[in-house]
């Protein structure tokens, strides 16, 4: 898998562009940050950004059984038939961008066939890892293939931009362990409430994840790869996939809360060349987003306390995305204006 370096020379037409639209040099801000970063994903002056579509990966955890989240698994098919029905948050922001809302289920532990969604079930849910390893290596490169195929087949239909989104009871603690594991941040500062546990809980959940990750003994030299199998989601490595497929085929990916943060780190251990394609939609309030923000040095777009993950704060934001696009398509020059 190649990923392009930004073009320069697009760079400069793009910044160039900018500067002679009809406005003080630099007084749109962020928007003509992210216009210069949508040229230089897509290669392209001016980029076109359309057709929007949302990814939601779906899998269940074995790690629940230790009592880490405040619902119960049984939640995850409940919301994927909430998703097929169209009443999910996501469905709503969805629909409000005119987005597709796709979803695949790579790991639900329950059977769920007959469901009129993309079913690529690797296994039922992760394997509990306080006890043993989430998934095999093989296992988790299946969710990432997954993921690739996904991505690439909606870049074939002409979709211009992918949101991440994911549904998973039990997958913030996924998530952090990968986090802590893949940034060397103590558990302490990246283990949140997740869907709403007590402070007494969260002490609990970071206990259970500070064991799990002796237990699966994980060391400065463990591959990025046998971190995620060990302790990673399923629905993480598919998005992981979705990821690394968009940097590969020059298609922006904006990636929404901590948990699809954490497959875009994942993502970036495995291909450090995807760093300049990461685009995060939003600060998510959960515990651990700023500081794997921060190790990944990007920006958020949004900050509106979200936390619920589905891609919802990725839907929200794409219409700033499309208008950071638009802005060097549409606005005159001032060269426009005879002057
Ligand atoms: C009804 C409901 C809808 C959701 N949609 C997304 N999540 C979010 O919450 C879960 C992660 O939190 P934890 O690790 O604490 O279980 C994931 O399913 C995530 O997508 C939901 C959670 C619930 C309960
Ligand atoms: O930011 C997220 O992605 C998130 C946070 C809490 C629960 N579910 C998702």
């Amino acid at each position: 898998m190649t990923i392009k370096t930004f073009n320069n020379e697009v760079l400069r037409e793009t910044k160039a562009h900018l500067d002679q639209l009809t406005k003080p040099i630099g007084s749109l801000g962020r928007i003509e940050e992210l216009a210069i970063q949508l040229a230089g994903i897509t290669g392209q002056f001016p980029p076109i950004i359309e057709k929007p579509a949302i990814v939601v990966a779906a899998a269940d955890h074995g790690i629940v059984e230790e009592g880490v989240s405040a619902y119960p698994p049984e939640v995850t098919a409940l919301m994927i038939e909430n998703f097929v029905r169209g009443g999910a948050a996501i469905n709503v922001f969805g629909k409000q961008i005119g987005a597709e809302v796709l979803v695949v289920d790579v790991g639900v532990n329950a059977d769920i066939s007959s469901q009129p969604i993309i079913h690529q079930k690797i296994r039922n849910g992760t394997r509990n890892f306080l006890r043993e390893d989430a998934m095999t290596e093989e296992e988790a490169l299946a969710a990432i293939a997954v993921g690739k195929e996904i991505a690439n087949d909606l870049i074939l239909k002409g979709h211009r931009l992918l949101i991440t989104g994911e549904m998973g009871i039990g997958n913030t603690s996924a998530s952090s362990a990968l986090v802590a594991c893949l940034t060397q941040e103590p558990m302490e500062r990246v283990v949140g409430i997740g869907t709403g546990l007590k402070e007494e809980e969260r002490q609990k959940k970071i206990a259970v994840l500070k064991e799990a990750m002796l237990n699966r003994n994980i060391t400065a030299g463990t591959s990025p790869l046998s971190i995620l199998a060990k302790v990673g989601g399923l629905e993480i490595a598919t998005l992981t996939g979705v990821i690394l497929a968009g940097a590969a085929k020059q298609t922006p990916v904006l990636i929404d809360g901590f948990i699809s943060t954490a497959a875009a780190l994942v993502a970036k251990k495995l291909e450090p060349a995807i760093g300049p394609y990461l685009m995060i939609a939003h600060q998510s309030a959960e515990l651990g987003h700023e500081a794997v923000m921060n190790y990944l040095e990007v920006e958020p777009i949004l900050q509106l306390d979200l936390r619920l993950g589905e891609g919802t704060g990725a839907a929200l934001a794409y219409p700033i995305v499309e208008a950071s696009s638009r802005i060097l398509r549409e606005m005159a020059t001032f060269k426009d204006l005879g002057l």
